[in-house]
């Protein structure tokens, strides 16, 4: 993976926070992501990775420091403010409508950013209409690109498991991000599935698009991020490029050396 350029970074997190009580959830963590970069977030269970993305995305209002994208300080904004402003995510369990068809649920990632007239869209006016067939336009090249569009008209529920994250993705990517973040792609996938996910971040990123990703599958994150932040018990305890965060004692000990030894186990 190439080092870091010197672009202007899209995502800016600056000692962000959050307590839950008396729990200090996150704690000044901050780093940036710049276009065209995969920057993923690791760390055990409960270390704030969940936290930390709901508080960048809208849906907690951090208790502090900010968040900044492209230049504009867009701390507590609300979701669908976000989205309209290029910055959109995937959740760790899928968000898909099982019984809709795969086509209907990529045209429902279209309509989260379109300014519609919902009367328009109930009474099927000829604006409404237009706009339903400029969506599943868009729709179907979207699932192409994530390679779904034979299965546009299967029902969600009938697709493998990675084909759905895959979709979730896609439903993502109808916001026509300039910012992405996806919680745990690979969760639950084998391996050829998690690869064919990878390959589609890969392109996403290629595109420019800036990506924060937090992920357990270590050795994907070890393949597909130039950049990797480590949190443990809320707080930042290193960040660089996958090598040297891979040799980091604190890494190590705290992550690291455990998800080796469950590896270890599980091998028995
Ligand atoms: N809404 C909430 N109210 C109270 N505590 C919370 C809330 N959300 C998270 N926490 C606590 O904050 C800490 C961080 O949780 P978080 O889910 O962000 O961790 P995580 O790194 O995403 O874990 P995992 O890898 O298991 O998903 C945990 O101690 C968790 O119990």
């Amino acid at each position: 993976m190439s080092a870091r350029n010197d672009s202007a970074p899209l995502l800016r997190i600056e000692g962000l926070g959050i307590d839950f009580g008396g729990l200090r959830a996150v704690n000044d963590v901050g780093f940036s992501v710049l276009p065209g970069e995969i920057v993923s977030v690791i760390g055990p269970n409960g270390a704030g990775k969940t936290t930390l993305f709901n508080m960048i995305s809208g849906i907690y209002l951090p208790g502090r420091g900010r968040v900044v994208l492209a230049d504009e300080d867009v701390t507590g904004m609300a979701p669908h403010l976000l989205a309209r402003r290029g910055l959109s995510r995937t959740f760790q369990n899928l968000q898909i409508f099982q019984t809709m068809t795969v086509l209907d649920n990529a045209v429902a990632g279209h309509h989260l950013h379109e300014r519609g007239n919902v009367l328009a869209d109930l009474f099927c006016l000829p604006g409404s209409r237009r706009r339903s067939r400029a969506s599943e336009a868009s729709a179907r090249a979207l699932l192409d690109r994530v390679g779904l569009g034979r299965a546009a008209h299967h029902e969600a529920g009938s697709l493998s498991y990675g084909a759905l994250k895959r979709l979730e993705i896609a439903r993502a990517l109808a916001l026509n991000p300039r910012v992405l973040l996806l919680d745990e792609p690979a969760a639950g996938c084998n391996a050829v599935e998690t690869e064919e996910i990878d390959r589609l971040i890969a392109e996403v990123a290629a595109e420019g698009v800036a990506i924060l990703l937090v992920e357990h599958d270590m050795k994907m994150v070890m393949r597909i991020s130039n950049h990797i932040v480590v949190l443990d018990h809320g707080e930042m305890i290193a960040e660089g490029d996958p090598g040297s965060v891979s040799r980091d004692p604190r890494v190590i000990e705290a992550y690291l050396g455990t998800q080796a030894t469950e590896a270890a186990d599980a091998e028995r």
